[in-house]
């Protein structure tokens, strides 16, 4: 770090684009920039994104962001890198060329490899060296896919010539051209490759899904430094942070205790709490996973994977035509006093947490000659706070804590009615907090400890104290009764989808 290192840099790789926020060392935002990027749905429930176009967006938001801001290279003391997580990308490395494009982790193709892992035996494995469930979300199966798939992939692969990554280990390869194939805790702790017990690859698992071990990253902490990467007027600047996007915001939202808890409320909804340094395992269809890895020891998390948040509100725009915007939905719902009887359940990709169903499929039911377009709209908006619900009911079961507040983050957070009907679902204060990018945060958080720019997280610990606080009103009888209609309409969603 030079005099003039002023700056770290956050590179946010989300699932709809690429984002760099500069963060100063008062950690306020001084510059943002962003690129959304193509979705590919080559089949039903099929998801891709384009590799080269994933680097190619955030690259030039780097670059963009810098300009925009004024602010010179030399005076950038790191790079932190977030991401979408689970996404995989294969290359080989001698070209630096994807052979496929990114599976991405909405993407259920492999449901089938899934179903046969099953019959093999290895569910329990699976759950009790990864933390995961066996389901298409992770890695393993999607990098099966791409050997099984791909026109002379497998030999290449067994001969030493392919890469895997997520999307951290891809940027971090292009970044450094090529010279670093590494990958941080949180990330191999999504692959279901990874004990999340020994902090190794598992052989187990690699030899079930025929996976070489040398396409594998080297796995490292959250925070050290990575490589370094070669911007304008050839000025190196070290990358020195990594971690998962939902973990990154964990780690923004300050949930450095045992038994802390947020949400993110964007594509999806992903519900973390931070569970110490020892794995807790669910009995409840939650993940165990790793909440960050720092300092030579690794803290453990449960989260409550929900596959669709926001993007039920995008469907509403953009498939259904009912809202011009995603905020317009606040309006519309709050034009009804309540949904009519009508549920959504939004299981167009199949259900994650707590019920782990590639099978379901999205339903709407409670229909009658009243319901109209707003009680449709709020339906969604309630759908999203009902899943949270289901999750927050796992996690206090599974960790044995009682929670009495939700921190929570992301797009959707930013919808007055649906933050206010959580809290009543949950029956819990919800805190949004006064970070607005508490994913990046966390991410340049990362960086800045690595290189000395912050000794401690205290930089970020006032912007937090700006918070809103929803509490729960709703009298106890009517939550039960409304939640109960959540319940019966998600049962006629599930394995819709299969032929049994
Ligand atoms: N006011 C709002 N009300 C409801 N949903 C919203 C609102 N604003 C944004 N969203 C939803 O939030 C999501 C975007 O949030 P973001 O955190 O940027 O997502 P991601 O990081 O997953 O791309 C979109 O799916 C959008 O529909
Ligand atoms: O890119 P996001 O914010 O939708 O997050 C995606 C998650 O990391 C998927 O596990």
């Amino acid at each position: 770090m030079t005099q003039e290192s002023r700056y770290i840099v956050a590179l946010d790789q989300g699932t709809t684009s690429s984002r760099s926020i500069i963060f100063d060392h008062d950690a306020q935002i001084v510059g943002i920039s962003q690129r959304e990027f193509t979705q590919i749905y080559p089949r039903a429930g099929w998801v891709e994104h384009d590799p080269m176009e994933i680097w190619a967006t955030q690259n030039a938001t780097l670059t963009e962001v810098l300009d925009k801001a004024g602010i010179g290279v030399e005076e950038v003391a790191a790079i932190g890198i977030t991401n979408q997580r689970e996404t995989t990308v294969v290359w080989d490395r001698h070209t630096g060329k994807p052979i496929y494009n990114a599976i991405v982790w909405q993407c259920r193709r492999t449901a089938e490899i899934c179903e046969s892992l099953k019959k093999q035996g290895m569910e329990d494995y699976v759950r009790e060296n990864t933390g995961l469930v066996l389901d298409p979300y992770f890695s393993g199966t999607k990098i099966r896919w791409i050997l099984d798939n791909v026109d002379g992939a497998r030999e290449k692969a067994e001969k030493g010539d392919l890469l895997f990554g997520t999307v951290d280990t891809w940027l971090v390869w292009k970044l450094t051209n090529g010279r670093t194939h590494v990958t941080d805790y949180t990330n191999a702790s999504r692959t279901m490759l990874f004990n999340i017990k020994t902090l190794e690859w598992d052989e187990t698992l690699l030899e079930a899904l025929q996976i070489p071990r040398s396409m594998l990253p080297e796995v490292k902490s959250c925070s050290e430094i990575y490589g370094k990467t070669t911007l304008r007027n050839n000025i190196s600047v070290p990358i020195a942070g990594i971690a998962g996007d939902q973990q990154a915001a964990l780690f923004g939202q300050q949930c450095y205790e045992k038994g802390m808890a947020k949400n993110t409320y964007g594509t999806g909804c992903f519900m973390l709490m931070n569970t110490g340094e020892t794995p807790v395992p669910s009995s409840h269809g939650l993940l165990t996973t790793i909440a960050y890895g720092l300092n030579g020891k690794v803290n453990y998390a449960l989260e409550g994977s929900v596959f669709m948040g926001g993007a039920s509100i995008q469907w509403l725009r953009d498939e259904m035509g009912l809202v011009r915007d995603s905020a317009d939905s606040e309006y519309f719902a709050s034009k009804v006093d309540d949904a009519n009887g009508v549920y959504m359940v939004p299981a167009f990709t199949g259900l994650g947490a707590p019920y782990w169903d590639a099978h379901a499929r999205g339903t709407i039911v409670g229909l009658t000659r009243g319901a109209n377009r707003n009680h449709i709209i709020r339906a969604t908006l309630e759908a999203i706070a009902y899943q949270s619900r289901d999750v927050l009911d796992a996690m206090q079961q599974d960790a044995g804590i009682e929670l009495h507040q939700l921190r929570v983050d992301g797009g959707a957070s930013a919808n007055e009615f649906l933050m206010q009907f959580q809290a009543d679902m949950l029956g819990v204060d919800v805190v949004r907090s006064g970070i607005t990018e508490t994913t990046a945060a966390g991410a340049a958080c990362l960086a800045g400890l690595a290189v000395g720019f912050w000794d401690s997280v205290d930089a970020f610990k006032q912007k937090a104290s700006d918070a809103s606080i929803f509490t729960a009103s709703m009298p106890a009888e009517e939550v039960e009764q409304r939640y109960k209609g959540w319940q019966k309409a998600l049962k006629r969603s599930l394995a819709w989808n299969s032929d049994d």
